[in-house]
């Protein structure tokens, strides 16, 4: 990735904290202050554990049998119990709390996908690759950062609690216990943040083992990847990405192994020789039984509690560095800009006027359009014609202000488009674009989505199906409007009926389910209109066109096809070429010209006509 990576400062590790903590605060308040207290009350049991066992061997040594030992002897057997059913019950509550915050947490990742104005940031694999962390850390990581947290803390308390005790046997022993599990920490945290950096490198390639697990796994590839024998090819492919993905991960690990083998055998050490003073001191007289037996708890309990603090600590770090990318897409700043103040969009009654534009994708980009001055009149039909690639399309994007244009203005009436509200700029559109969607949904949602405050309105569904000349078809289906377009999910009854009954529309069905989608948002200002007859045959092209130009009348719309028959009757025909405006005119017009729009009807007129004519 060719961001930087993650940081750590300690000021953004405190933001990230507070930020985790108030998500969970406000995800599952009462679960997360049990969770908290849960935790507290688990770090002391250790040391209460310590303090009983002293206790209950002294009493034992000193042959006392009174209440106070028979008390000590029951708290230590509580102390055990709780101990034991502990990390069960606090193990539900943070996977309860984890669950409440993840739903909470993916729903804020996608409000703020979803004030993205424009496109550009889907095609820009950086802000793809933080999303896809922050999707996954947003789903693991606020709850994780919170558990570490605890946990941290948690074992902060026990160690500090333990390490008090063993001080009252002997402060050399308690000291060094404590230094040989400072390394332990110091280390984890590195490796924490080298997992994290790991992941965050690996994104790439996990992002790429995806996509061709896609193109193994789904319909829309199965035809061209067993016809061009593509399995193998692409199976290696999606291999290599986990490949590379998994030897990053091991090289993680391996050092993770080393560093952790080789501190734990130190600790171990360190252990071995306290013990070794201490029952040395003891034989000498300084400490009873109690004392030893206490030792003995405490430096366990020390080095499980660093251990288990350095290993919180360690997943602390990483699941606070990958929160940094869900932080970071939450705050991305807007990709278009927006005025604080928006004019309102009003209904088009003069017209679009694209002044001097000029646009590319990026920098790096060539031109698509170079200084295009072009007026779309209100209430007229416009055909944009011209070659592969001229830009039709994009001019298309930039009427929706899905990108700015890189230079110039378009003016909605008058109105730069980045002074409007891009949301109501538009609900004042209708448009089928040329990659329009197929979503795998019931046939009335299909067309329902052009326009959501009509998904339930089965009479307006049924009607703009019916002028794309689909609603005989749809109310036949199995299931009629409720069957579900696509076979890649059982309708919810599938099981029940035993029938699977979601349906496969052809091209052009689904075409025209595009068509009824952009009628459903009748009463639009601009209606855009970009290849709309691909994939019609041509009694469906025939009947389409006639219903388009019935809906066409009064309103402002603009056509884009390469069939230039399609388009012949619009008031204005522009041919693009070059970046800009090549010819213009209506269809007689541009004929009598005799220049690029001429030759090309010419070339398309010639195909329909019999061999030799
Ligand atoms: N998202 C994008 N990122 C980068 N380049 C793009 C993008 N979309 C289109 N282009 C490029 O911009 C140019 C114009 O594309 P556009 O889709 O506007 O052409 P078009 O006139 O609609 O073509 P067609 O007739 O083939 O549909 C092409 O060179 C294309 O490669």
């Amino acid at each position: 990735m060719t961001e930087q990576r993650l940081g750590l400062a300690p000021a953004r590790i405190a933001g990230h904290l507070r930020a985790a903590v108030a998500l969970a605060v406000r995800a599952a308040p009462g679960r997360t202050a049990v969770l908290a207290l849960g935790t507290l009350l688990s770090a002391a049991l250790p040391v209460a554990a310590a303090l009983l066992t002293r206790a209950v061997v002294d009493g034992l040594a000193r042959g006392a049998t009174g209440p106070g030992w028979t008390g000590a002897v029951g708290a230590l057997a509580g102390v055990g119990v709780l101990i034991g059913l502990g990390p069960a019950v606090l193990a539900y509550v943070r996977a309860d709390v984890e669950r409440a915050v993840a739903l909470l947490a993916k729903d804020r990742l996608f409000r703020a996908v979803d004030t993205v104005v424009g496109v550009a940031r889907f095609e820009d694999p950086d802000y793809l690759d933080r999303l896809m962390l922050a999707d996954e850390s947003g789903g693991r990581g606020p709850g994780q950062v919170i558990d570490s947290a605890f946990g941290v803390f948690a074992a902060a308390l026990t160690v500090g609690g333990l390490v008090a005790s063993l001080w009252t046997v002997s402060p050399v022993v308690a000291a060094a216990v404590l230094l040989s599990g400072l390394p332990v920490l110091a280390a984890e945290l590195i490796l924490g943040r080298q997992r994290a950096w790991t992941e965050w490198d690996i994104s790439p390639a996990k992002r790429r083992e995806l996509f061709y697990r896609d193109m193994l796994a789904t319909e829309q590839a199965a035809k061209e990847v067993r016809l061009f024998r593509l399995g193998g090819f692409l199976r290696e492919r999606m291999l290599r990405e986990r490949r590379s993905a998994q030897a990053a991960e091991h090289a993680t690990d391996r050092r993770a192994m080393l560093v952790q083998s080789g501190l734990a055998t130190a600790a171990a050490i360190v252990a071995g020789a306290a013990l070794l003073v201490v029952t040395a001191q003891s034989r000498a007289g300084a400490h009873s039984v109690g004392d030893i037996a206490m030792f003995l708890a405490a430096v366990l309990g020390v080095q499980t509690a660093l251990a288990g603090a350095a290993a919180q600590a360690a997943k602390a770090i990483q699941a606070l560095l990958l929160f940094d990318s869900y932080r970071a897409v939450l705050a991305d700043p807007p990709d278009l800009p927006v005025p604080a103040v928006t004019r309102p969009a009003p209904p088009l009654r003069t017209g679009i006027e694209l002044r001097d534009v000029w646009f590319r994708y990026g920098p790096n980009h060539p031109w698509v359009l170079r200084g295009l001055d072009l007026t779309i009149p209100a209430g007229r039909a416009t055909a944009l014609v011209g070659r592969n690639g001229c830009g039709k399309s994009t001019l298309v994007k930039l009427l929706c202000r899905f990108y700015d244009p890189t230079r110039g203005a378009i003016l909605w009436d008058g109105i730069d488009l980045r002074e409007l509200d891009p949301a109501e700029l538009r609900a004042r559109i209708s448009a089928v674009f040329q990659d329009y969607v197929n979503y795998e949904l019931s046939a009335a949602e299909n067309i329902g989505v052009g326009d959501l405050p009509a998904l339930d309105d089965r009479p307006r569904i049924h009607a703009a199906a019916g002028r794309a000349g689909m609603h005989e078809l749809l109310a036949a289906l199995p299931h009629g409007y409720d069957t579900m377009l696509g076979r890649r999910f059982n309708a919810p009854d599938a099981q029940a009926t035993g029938m699977d009954t979601g349906v496969n529309p052809s091209g052009g069905q689904r075409q025209r389910i595009a068509i009824a989608r952009a009628f459903l948002r009748d009463a639009r200002d601009l209606v855009i209109l970009d290849e709309p007859s691909a994939g019609l045959d041509a009694a469906a092209e025939h009947e389409v066109h006639a219903r388009l130009r019935a809906e066409r009348a009064g309103l402002t719309s603009v056509l884009i096809s390469h069939r230039l028959n399609a388009i012949r009757e619009a008031d204005d025909i522009v041919v693009l070429a070059d970046g800009a405006v090549h010819e213009r005119g209506d269809h007689e017009t541009l004929l009598a010209v005799g220049g690029e729009y001429a030759t090309l009807f010419a070339l398309q007129a010639s195909g329909y006509q019999p061999a030799g004519a």
